[in-house]
């Protein structure tokens, strides 16, 4: 694998379009042919990227399979999403190796990492230095992850934490509000962010549709990550309208 191929492939995506859709595909949700299906539904509305992975998500086999099984019918990168050491599987093209920043648990921010390094040499992903924050409580992310969830209101904090991740040379950070979350990162935290943050701003977490999805972007994300739209029957031509919308609306 070339250095930094998909990088490098995410920065010229965002030449041509002024944010990209990532679609996070949770393989203890979908079954095999159904991810398959789907990876290729959004490959073809101009997803830029298919994440894959859960935050309850330890079933390597389950996850190595969808993974294998998504990579045959698509062009665009596959890319781990790992909550745990579990995640990191063979096949897909690079990782989120994030460490999250503001958990309590020091498992979370180095030793998950140290432990999942060597797989993800050994199977030669690309890791993507990622600051994973979560903003706000009560999901699956917070939880397992033992965040002191970052306020929805307290933007300065996530720009500290996203300027720390910067200092130490994290070249991605995600704003996570938590897969199916009531409220989504506020466009005024995003721009708050990006006032401090020089890299890949990824942002995530209960977008469903596209006002929110607007808003965004105009504040400065790089990348929406959907996930649990899709899971809840949402359709693929309302994605469609997320996506024109996410791709031109900087
Ligand atoms: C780099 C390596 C090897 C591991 C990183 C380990 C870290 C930092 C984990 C963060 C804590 C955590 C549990 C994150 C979950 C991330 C994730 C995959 C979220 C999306 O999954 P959900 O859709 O929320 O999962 P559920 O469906 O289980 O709610
Ligand atoms: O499932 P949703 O709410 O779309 O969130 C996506 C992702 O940010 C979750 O980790
Ligand atoms: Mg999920």
């Amino acid at each position: 694998m070339t250095k930094n191929q998909v990088e490098t492939f995410l920065k010229s995506e965002l030449k041509k379009k002024n944010a990209l859709l990532f679609v996070l595909i949770d393989s203890e949700v979908s079954n095999l042919d159904e991810s398959a299906k789907l990876a290729k539904d959004v490959e073809k509305i101009g997803a830029s990227a298919i994440l894959v992975g859960g935050s309850s998500a330890t079933d390597q086999i389950e996850m190595a399979q969808v993974v294998k099984g998504i990579k045959k019918g698509i062009k665009i990168p596959i890319i781990l999403f790992p909550g745990n050491v579990t995640g990191v599987v063979p096949d897909a093209d690079a990782i989120l190796f994030s460490s999250l920043m503001n958990s309590e648990n020091p498992y979370f921010i180095t030793q998950a990492q140290a432990l999942g390094a060597p797989s993800v040499l050994k199977f030669g992903l690309e890791p993507l230095p990622t600051a994973y924050l979560v903003i706000g409580e009560g999901t699956s992310a917070w939880f397992v992850g033992a965040a002191r969830g970052i306020p929805f209101e307290k933007p300065k904090i996530a720009a500290a934490y996203a300027l720390a991740a910067q200092f130490l040379g994290m070249r991605f950070v995600y704003l996570e509000a938590g897969s199916g979350a009531k409220s989504n990162v506020t466009p005024e935290m995003v721009k708050t962010v990006r006032h401090a943050f020089n890299g890949f701003l990824i942002v995530g977490g209960g977008i469903k549709d596209v006002k929110t999805a607007e808003s965004l972007v105009k504040a400065g994300a790089d990348a929406l990550v959907i996930g649990t739209f899709l899971e809840k029957g949402g359709s693929i031509k309302k994605l469609q309208e997320i996506a024109k919308v996410i791709q031109r609306s900087k």
